[in-house]
This record gives C-alpha cells, sequence and structure tokens, in this order.
C-alpha cells in the first residue's frame, strides 16, 4: 500500500449501524470503515450478521438506525443500482456467472460494446473478448486464453476471477465479496487469494466476507470477527494467531465449557442450552 493510499479517507463506511426484523436484532451498533487498497475480512459463524452487513452496504437493505457514508457523505440507497452507481460491486459466490454463455459474453453483460448500427448493430465479441482475456491476465489468470470458451467448462476459481475482473473492470471501488473461497479446494482458493491481493494492489476496497479464518488470514489487512449482530473483536494483520481468531469466531469460553459439557455427557446433540 502507497502512502497516499494510507493517508485516504474511506470510501464506504457504517457507522453505529443497527439492523432490526421482527423480533432478531441481526446487527447491533455496527461500525466499520472499508479504505482504498485494503482488504477487511469481515468473519462469523452462521448467523453472525454477515449478509446482514452486505446488504446494508449494498442497497439491498436500509439499517434501523446508523449510517451509511460514501465518500464522507451519508447516503441512503434507494436499491441496489444505487450503490453499484457509487463503485459498490458484490460478488456473490452462487451466481457470480452465467455457465452457458461464452467468457467473453459473460466479461461484458449488461455493457455489451457493439459495432455497426441500426439492424445492423451487433455485440463487438472480438473487442469484448480481447477486454476479457487481458483483464483476467492483469489479474493473474492466465490459463483461460480463448473468449470463447463457456463459463460453464471453467473452474470455480477462474469463474470467481471472471467475475472479479469483470467488477474491477467496470470500475468498482469497493469489492464485497461474499464467501469467494466457500465452494472451492486448496488449490482453486489459493488462485482467489492471490486475485483479492492483485486488486487490493490497484486501490480496490475490499469486503472479504468469510467463515474461513486460514483464508482471511492469508488475505486480509483488517479484521473483525462478528457474534450475534456485535462486533466482537477488530485487529490487523499480525496481532492475532489463527488460533485465536478460530477462537474468537467460535466464542472462546463459551464453546470451551460446551466441548466439556459434551464430553462429560452433560449436553446431548440436539440440547441447545449451551449453543454458542
Ligand atoms: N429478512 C430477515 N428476517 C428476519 N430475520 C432475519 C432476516 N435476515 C436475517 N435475519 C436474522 O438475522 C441474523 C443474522 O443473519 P445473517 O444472514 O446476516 O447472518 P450470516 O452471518 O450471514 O449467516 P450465514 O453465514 O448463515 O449466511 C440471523 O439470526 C437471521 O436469522
Amino acid at each position: 500500500m502507497t502512502e497516499t493510499q494510507t493517508a485516504t479517507r474511506p470510501v464506504v463506511e457504517l457507522r453505529g449501524v443497527t439492523k432490526r426484523y421482527a423480533g432478531v436484532t441481526a446487527v447491533s451498533d455496527l461500525s466499520l470503515r472499508l479504505m482504498p487498497g485494503e482488504v477487511f475480512c469481515l468473519l462469523g459463524e452462521n448467523g453472525a450478521g454477515k449478509s446482514t452487513v452486505i446488504k446494508l452496504l449494498t442497497g439491498v437493505e436500509r439499517p434501523t438506525s446508523g449510517s451509511v457514508v460514501v465518500d464522507g457523505e451519508e447516503v441512503s440507497f434507494s436499491s441496489p443500482r444505487a450503490a453499484r452507481d457509487v463503485g459498490i460491486a458484490t460478488v456473490y459466490q452462487e451466481v457470480a456467472t452465467l455457465p452457458l454463455m461464452s467468457v467473453a459474453r459473460n466479461f461484458v453483460l449488461g455493457a455489451e460494446p457493439t459495432v455497426g448500427w441500426g439492424p445492423f448493430k451487433r455485440i463487438d465479441m472480438a473487442t469484448a473478448s480481447r477486454t476479457a482475456l487481458a483483464e483476467l491476465k492483469n489479474l493473474g489468470i492466465r490459463r483461460v486464453d480463448d473468449g470463447r470458451q463457456l463459463v460453464g467448462t471453467m473452474s470455480g476459481g477462474e469463474r470467481q476471477a471472471l467475475a472479479i475482473a469483470r467488477a474491477v473492470h467496470f470500475g468498482a471501488r469497493v469489492l464485497v465479496l461474499d464467501e469467494p473461497t466457500a465452494a472451492l479446494g486448496v488449490r482453486e482458493s489459493a488462485t482467489v487469494l492471490r486475485l483479492v491481493s492483485r486488486v487490493r494492489e490497484r486501490g480496490v476496497a475490499v469486503l472479504f466476507i468469510t467463515h474461513n479464518a486460514y483464508h482471511a488470514h492469508a488475505a486480509g489487512d483488517r479484521f473483525m470477527v462478528l457474534r450475534r449482530g456485535e462486533p466482537s473483536a477488530e485487529f490487523a494483520r499480525g496481532e492475532r494467531s489463527i488460533g485465536e481468531v478460530i477462537e474468537l469466531m467460535a466464542g472462546g469460553a463459551e464453546l470451551q465449557s460446551l466441548l466439556t459439557g459434551v464430553e462429560r455427557g452433560q449436553v446431548g446433540v440436539g440440547d441447545d442450552s449451551s449453543a454458542v
């Protein structure tokens, strides 16, 4: 990261945000800042509130209280489109790309370059293909070398790469990655983690959501562990070991007492009275 980037203000912030649904507080008094050229890892077990944070940052939901701030100005996104317009892009693992379309077509989807005019206007596939392959190469993905390849034939890591490359190419300043490595094997995950580093080097603010402490550790600059909608820990790279992070996510002492109870036969399967 360069000195200028360090000095820059956050691209987007949550300030004291609470989100309540009927009967449930999904996120409570949460503040976070996404800085350009930094990977912010949001960790948490199922139900911790990670998806809710994504929804608040990407205009899917509005906070019950607190504010969303972009470039220092409070905003109220009326739709996901409004968040995209200020450069906040989300890559969801399951729906990132369309398998029956080519690499080139997926890359330019919604912003197709054209040739010809009037009734003769058509998608400029040569330009789409050239752009897609160049952008993938820039991000270190070299195995894909034909824009006509169907996305369905690509590996999971390559598909993620394509979705990320597309978002960055079309001007994302904030990239929200929702569990990008959850369905991937070790090699594929490594590809995606390397890609995250490249994206950071380009000055993009990355929000990396995961429940995998190892992947977070490999890619992150700053970390927040969410538990039941509240930040239970915040730290910077190098300040905590992986073991400590795993313990923080699970609930440390609480988990230990549950395990001890199971060993002694005090807690049966399905007994959630001491659930963490
Ligand atoms: N639309 C909703 N209506 C009611 N409750 C909700 C709604 N969305 C989320 N919740 C609740 O808010 C809490 C946080 O959910 P959220 O989906 O943000 O967690 P998460 O960390 O993303 O979990 P996972 O990893 O399982 O997706 C949960 O208790 C969930 O049941």
